[in-house]
């Protein structure tokens, strides 16, 4: 006849730590087990190796595993934009890696079918997407960033057939895949107002959208009409981010604003939107992206610009945190 003792003395020692209470009754053993922060299949095994251990004990015909996972509160922050090639792609993957400096858990949702790209900006277009069963794994980067990429769910070329469902499906694969103790998601929106976003807003309930525009008025327009839908949806605007601002001439040093200037600000003070900062126009920021080396990561003159953004972001968490 066995006992809870005996159940508790059969679990191996390294294991024992996660076990939080052992029973037994009437040929069942019923173990409880803590198991957060491990990944999926490091908890598989926990209880693949639970099951073993306890269900040799004499007496025993069902092992029980009941396996506690922490319960992350992660929060959504969707980045668009009313116009493409404004550098929404460029601001996510650099919030991201300024966030992943202060310390924060960050994971990168690269929701643009049209024009994927956060795997090249973030170092990881030569990593082969995993799954567990329909459980996509996210991506490591070397900036301690994870990212999934609808590029790695759409043969390229083949978005502008996706349509309502598909585009539905694929964005709850990417936003449900195993994130683990990921604690911010940040969405990289195709430009513009349409399925994907409407999904997103809808479905996944971001705590606040970054806007990005250039400071040119055509930009801005669409910008303005990008902020209205995520009010329409209920979601906040954090803020909007100026791009290609001022472009310093690395032949002269002359100063100058092929986009404009000022009027992101200028559009945020009249919708009544925070305005986060802006970034310059420079061809450092270009070549590092494209390389896969984010501003933000290295000790470079941009660097700064990224983290005084995320800064605005991170308290603006913090806040909606309460
Ligand atoms: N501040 C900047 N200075 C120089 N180049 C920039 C800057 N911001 C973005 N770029 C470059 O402009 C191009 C478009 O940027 P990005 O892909 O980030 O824009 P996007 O708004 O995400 O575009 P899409 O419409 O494709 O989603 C890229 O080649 C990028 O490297």
């Amino acid at each position: 006849m066995s006992s809870d003792k005996d159940v508790t003395a059969a679990i191996p020692p390294e294991l024992s730590g996660m076990v939080k209470s052992a029973k037994f009754r009437d040929g069942v053993a019923t173990i409880i087990a803590d198991a957060g922060g491990l990944g999926r299949s490091a908890a598989a095994q926990l209880q693949r190796e639970l099951e073993e251990a306890v269900g040799a004990v004499e007496g025993v015909d069902e092992v029980r595993v009941a396996l506690m996972a922490d319960k992350v509160q992660r929060q959504i922050i969707a980045v668009g934009s009313g116009k493409g090639g404004v550098g929404k792609s460029t601001l996510t993957t650099n919030l991201a890696v300024a966030l992943a400096n202060q310390g924060v858990k960050v994971g990168v949702v690269d929701a643009d079918i049209y024009g994927p790209s956060q795997p090249l900006l973030l170092g990881t277009a030569n990593e082969k997407v995993r799954a567990e069963g329909q459980t996509l794994i996210p991506t490591e980067s070397e900036f301690g960033v994870k990212v999934l990429s609808m590029g790695q769910l759409i043969e390229p070329g083949k978005a502008i057939a996706w349509r309502g469902p598909m585009v539905g499906q694929a964005l709850a694969q990417l936003m449900d895949a195993d994130w683990g103790d990921t604690e911010l998601l940040i969405v990289d929106l195709p430009p513009g107002t349409g399925d994907v976003q409407l999904t997103m807003l809808q479905k996944f309930k971001p705590a606040g959208a970054v806007v990005v525009s250039t400071p040119q008025d055509l930009a801005l327009i669409d910008a303005t009409r990008a902020i209205d839908l995520f009010k329409q949806a209920q979601v906040p605007i954090v803020g909007l981010v100026e791009n290609m601002a001022g472009y310093l001439c690395p032949e002269c040093g002359a100063i100058s604003n092929p986009f404009g200037q000022g009027g992101t600000e200028a559009a945020a003070q009249a919708l009544g939107v925070p305005f986060l900062g802006r970034i310059p126009l420079a061809m450092e920021i270009r070549v590092a992206s494209d390389t896969g080396q984010p501003p933000a990561a290295n000790d470079t003159e941009h660097g700064p610009h990224f983290a005084g953004i995320a800064a605005g972001l991170a308290d603006y968490l913090g806040k909606a945190k309460g």
